[in-house]
Parts: C-alpha cells; structure tokens; sequence
C-alpha cells in the first residue's frame, strides 16, 4: 500500500524547534487537515513531506521507501504561492507545468478544466493581469490535470471565494473517494460531506 509514513520527526528554524518527535501517516483515502497558528510550521512539515527539505531528524518513506523520483511522479504539491509565471497566460503556464510533469494533454482537456474552475474568456492573458483569486484557481487546475496518488496543498483556498472553496473541497473528496490522500493546510475549517477528516494539529511555540 502506497502510504506514506515520517517518523520521528524535528525541525528547527533559526534556533527555535517548530516541532519534534512528530510521526504521522497518510493513507490511500485518508484526508488529513494540518491546523496550527501562523509560524507553527506548517508549510515547514508539508516541504519535509514533499521531500523538498529535509527534517533535522527523522525520516519519511512512500510506500516503504526513500522518498524517491517514483514518489514525485505520484505527488502534487501546491505550495502557498501560486508558483506562476506573471507573463505567461494561463494556458502557457499550464502547458509549461504539464510539460514539465511529462503529462500529455490536449488544448480540449485543457480548455475543459479551465471551463470547471471558470476561467474560460481569461486563458490568454498574462496572469499578473487575473485576480488573486483567478490566479489562485489556475495553480489548482494542476489538480485536474496531473494523475496521481498524493496531495500535499498549502493553504489552497487562499483569494478563493465560497464557490472557489467549495469547488476545491468537493475535488479533494472525490480524489480521496478513489483513493487518493491529501494532506491540506487550511485556517478555516474543512466541511467536507460525509467524509472523516483527520485532524494533525501544531501547536506552536510563543
Ligand atoms: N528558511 C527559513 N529560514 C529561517 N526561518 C524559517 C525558514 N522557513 C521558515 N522559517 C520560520 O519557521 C517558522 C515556521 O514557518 P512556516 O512557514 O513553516 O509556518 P506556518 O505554520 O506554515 O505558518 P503560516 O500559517 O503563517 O503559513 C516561522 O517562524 C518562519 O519564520
């Protein structure tokens, strides 16, 4: 089973231990909520899990091994920025992104996504010129495009509006219905439908 497991985790950043001894699971149709106050370290533990850095003790393992490029083909990240080129339109960045993930997708996908998260009429223009919530849902449109077995979002409803929101949640269910696994950081409360949501929370440090 593809799980993903890190153990005995620590993280320190300038002298201050964000966390320690954490270990923590994520399952084929398991959603995990990770909750904790601004600074906690949130986005610190989702980079160790992305295998984007490394923990200052502690391992992770997919699937019972080192993370490895065989996890990354897996994963979606999204971090807490859009991770967009200004210049380039919404189809441009899209392509790019998909080109880089070896994903082949036809201009009609593309189109049908951007449809989903309404965004048809504004694909061709660069996206510093889209609101923040415009650009927020074409970083998402990753969601529809890539297949895989793991997500790891940060903050993903940031600028979105209440459909926004509801749009991404109701994905997020029903990748987890087929059995995929998200880990999401949020500061607003998951209302996933019939779903249990498993809650990891950091308490910080003052
Ligand atoms: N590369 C770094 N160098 C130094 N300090 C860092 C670095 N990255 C993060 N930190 C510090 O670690 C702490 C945790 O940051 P992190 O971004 O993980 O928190 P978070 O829980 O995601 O916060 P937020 O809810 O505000 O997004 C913060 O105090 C931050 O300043």
């Amino acid at each position: 089973m593809a799980e993903l497991v890190a153990s005995q985790l620590s993280c320190m950043k300038r002298d201050k231990v964000l966390f320690e001894s954490l270990s923590l699971s994520l399952s084929p149709g398991q959603l995990v909520h990770l909750r904790g106050p601004n600074g906690a370290g949130k986005t610190s533990l989702l980079r160790i899990l992305a295998g984007l850095s490394q923990p200052d003790t502690g391992t992770v393992t997919w699937n019972n091994r080192a993370i490895d490029n065989e996890f990354q083909r897996r994963l979606v990240y999204l971090g807490h920025k859009a991770g967009l080129s200004a210049g380039l339109s919404a189809i441009e960045n899209l392509t790019f992104w998909c080109a880089q993930h070896h994903i082949r997708v036809s201009e009609t996908t593309l189109f049908e996504v951007l449809e989903v998260l309404s965004l048809v009429g504004l694909e061709e223009i660069p996206v510093r010129l889209l609101s923040a919530g415009q650009q927020r849902r074409v970083a998402l449109a990753r969601l529809w495009l890539k297949s895989s077995d793991i997500w790891i979002l940060d903050e993903p409803f940031t600028a979105l509006d209440t459909d926004g929101v509801a749009l991404i949640q109701a994905r997020c269910e029903t990748f987890v219905r087929q059995g995929g696994a998200v880990i999401v950081t949020s500061h607003q409360p998951l209302s996933m439908k019939d779903m249990p949501v498993s809650v990891i929370e950091l308490e910080g440090q003052l």
